[in-house]
């Protein structure tokens, strides 16, 4: 094993990986500088989610190595994975999942009362990031009364709130309108680089991808060059994508 440049937040190496049997990831390298925004963009079904799962140590990858500021995640244990995802790492869904019997505010405290906060502390934290978000109004509403977008901007909350080293956020505007894909991106993207957060974020639309610092491109599991990504207009009746390797 070598270890990863100082300068790179996350490191792999050769990530290959199957679905029971069906390949999603070939040998795939790269790295994440930290502090940067790094897209992982692709058509539907290229590998994005498999990749932000390999590097997040939710998956371990069936071949290669992932690094996560000079320690190897993937010889780690399934404890020692858990805990770094819960105390650095964070995840947005393109599904907004909440926990059902808890409140908006509940739902973006558990993650630092998981990490020992106070109740009081947690809350408080919860309602300047629900604030950030537009939706400080939702607060003591349980998930069922809130529109699908309100609960992804609680989703997005719930993800900043414990500032992770690196955030993972797995097309996190895709349940938005175009009309407010933009603000909740940039609301994003602004506490990132405030807060010195490092997010990879898996896209498949050009606009989204072009807030990040730079990009990765992936088509059938592998790392190219650059993926020309249609803009949604342009599909209809035409080819999906086309690419340089
Ligand atoms: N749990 C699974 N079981 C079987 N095959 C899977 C599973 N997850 C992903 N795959 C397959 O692996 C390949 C890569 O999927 P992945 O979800 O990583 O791609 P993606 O680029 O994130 O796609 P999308 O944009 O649709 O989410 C696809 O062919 C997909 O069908």
């Amino acid at each position: 094993m070598v270890a990863p440049p100082d300068n790179d937040v996350l490191w792999a190496r050769g990530l290959t990986h199957a679905h029971d049997g069906s390949p999603a990831l070939h040998s795939v390298s790269l790295g994440v500088r930290d502090g940067e925004i790094l897209a992982v963009s692709g058509p539907r079904g290229s590998g994005k989610t498999t990749l932000l799962r390999c590097l997040s140590g939710q998956l371990l990858p069936q071949e290669g190595e992932v690094w996560f500021n000079s320690t190897p995640v993937h010889t780690m244990g399934p404890l020692t994975r858990e805990r770094l995802r819960r105390d650095r790492f964070g995840w947005i869904d393109p599904e907004p999942a909440l926990v059902p019997e808890l409140t908006a505010w509940e739902n973006v405290a558990l993650p630092l009362m998981l990490r020992g906060f106070g109740r009081r502390a947690a809350k408080t934290a919860a309602l300047e990031w629900l604030q950030r978000l537009d939706v400080g109004g939702c607060a003591r509403k349980r998930p069922y009364a809130l529109l699908h977008s309100e609960r992804q901007r609680v989703v997005v909350a719930r993800a900043l709130v414990g500032s992770p080293t690196v955030l993972f956020a797995d097309e996190p505007t895709a349940p938005l309108h175009r009309a407010e894909r933009g603000h909740v991106l940039r609301t994003l993207t602004a506490a990132a680089r405030s807060h010195g957060i490092t997010v990879v974020l898996a896209t498949h639309d050009p606009e989204t991808a072009a807030l990040a610092d730079r990009t990765v491109s992936l088509l059938d599991g592998r790392r190219v060059r650059t993926v020309h990504l249609p803009q949604p207009a342009e599909t209809e009746g035409r080819a999906a994508c086309s690419l340089s390797v």
